[in-house]
């Protein structure tokens, strides 16, 4: 082999092994944690902690997607939207890919449990426990609630920043945690819509396939509301100010014409346009989150 072709190949090898993290979904994850971090304390954590617990949290998440990418290697393996994984493939073995993962999840605990603290290192091993073992193993297999309930582990990096910054579980990092939970359903059922027949070709239970498409785009409605108004939260507790409130209606305003179209105006590109709008919609909401955290303006109250 000439050294251009075993660069590529290693370039190839490289690039599966990324994927297998699911690179983006671990970035959206850490933009959370990070907005956990920077809303626990007044100005700035330490450079240290946000570092660590960065790597931490990262190197957790991406052992987590790892893990799934080797217990659902047969059923991607038959879907349209993930026959061509790494793992699925074959272009790396169960034994490689589980050894990779177990050596991502050693290195985040140890980092979280030695440089940042124990509760940050257990809270998000017990995230990693809650998404590759409960929801990927078991809930995925069991019942169409099951990215309901599975939510709760992908909606935890906010908090798992804030006990890395403050050692401390607080009502405001859990309300963080409310939102991801409550913008989960609509992200992940959208997504489902359009790709129904994957799902029930290999028997997976999710929404669309058991109670059907209608009925679906119906609870994807009843949730934009939920998250309308768990949105909320941050500014009536005093948590988060103007911008922030202004911003977060604004979008979930946007989400709910995407749900409302979905639901009574559907043409083929919808559903997965309501997915990637969910996408957009976190990331800017938590954007907004920071934003109005250094440039706060105060909240009106009436007496
Ligand atoms: C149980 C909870 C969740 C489920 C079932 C779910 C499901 C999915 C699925 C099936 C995809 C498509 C992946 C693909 O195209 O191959 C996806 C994409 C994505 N998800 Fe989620 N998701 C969940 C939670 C989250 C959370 C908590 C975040 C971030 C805070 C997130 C961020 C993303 C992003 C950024 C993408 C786009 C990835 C890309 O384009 O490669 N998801 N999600
Ligand atoms: C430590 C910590 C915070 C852990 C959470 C880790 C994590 C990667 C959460 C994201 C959730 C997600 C992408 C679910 C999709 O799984 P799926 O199996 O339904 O989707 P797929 O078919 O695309 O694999």
């Amino acid at each position: 082999m000439t050294a251009v072709l075993k660069a590529r190949a290693a370039n190839n090898r490289l690039r599966d092994y990324l994927e297998i993290t699911k690179p983006k979904v671990v970035a959206l994850l850490v933009l959370t944690a990070w907005v956990g971090m920077m809303l626990a304390v007044p100005g700035l954590p330490s450079v240290q902690t946000l570092f660590f617990a960065t790597l931490g949290i990262g190197l957790l998440s991406a052992a987590a997607a790892a893990i799934n990418h080797v217990v659902d290697q047969r059923i991607d393996a038959q879907m349209a939207r993930t026959y061509s994984r790494p793992v699925a493939k074959g272009r790396i073995s169960t034994t490689q890919a589980t050894s990779f993962a177990i050596g991502l999840a050693v290195a985040g605990f140890v980092v979280l449990y030695v440089v940042v603290n124990a509760l940050t290192a257990w809270l998000t091993l017990a995230s990693l426990f809650g998404y590759a073992v409960v929801y990927t193993m078991f809930l995925k297999r069991a019942t169409p609630q099951n990215i309901v309930i599975g939510g709760l582990a992908g909606a935890m990096p906010p908090l798992l920043g804030w006990t890395a910054v403050t050692g401390e579980i607080h009502g405001h990092a859990l309300l963080l945690v409310m939102i991801i939970f409550a913008w989960t359903p609509p992200h992940f059922w959208a997504l489902a819509i359009h790709r129904r027949d994957d799902y029930a070709k290999v028997n997976m239970p999710m929404l669309p396939v058991t109670h059907g498409i209608d009925f679906t785009k119906s609870v994807i409605c009843l949730y934009t509301v939920i998250l309308f108004l768990v949105c909320l939260m941050p500014y009536l507790v005093g948590m988060s100010g103007a911008i922030y409130l202004v911003g977060s209606a604004l979008l979930n305003f946007r989400f709910m014409q995407y749900a409302w179209k979905l639901k009574f105006n559907a043409d083929t590109g919808t559903a997965m346009a309501t997915f990637k709008f969910s996408i957009v919609h976190l990331m800017v909401l938590f954007l907004l989150l920071l934003v109005d955290h250094y440039f706060k303006v105060s909240p009106i109250y009436v007496s």
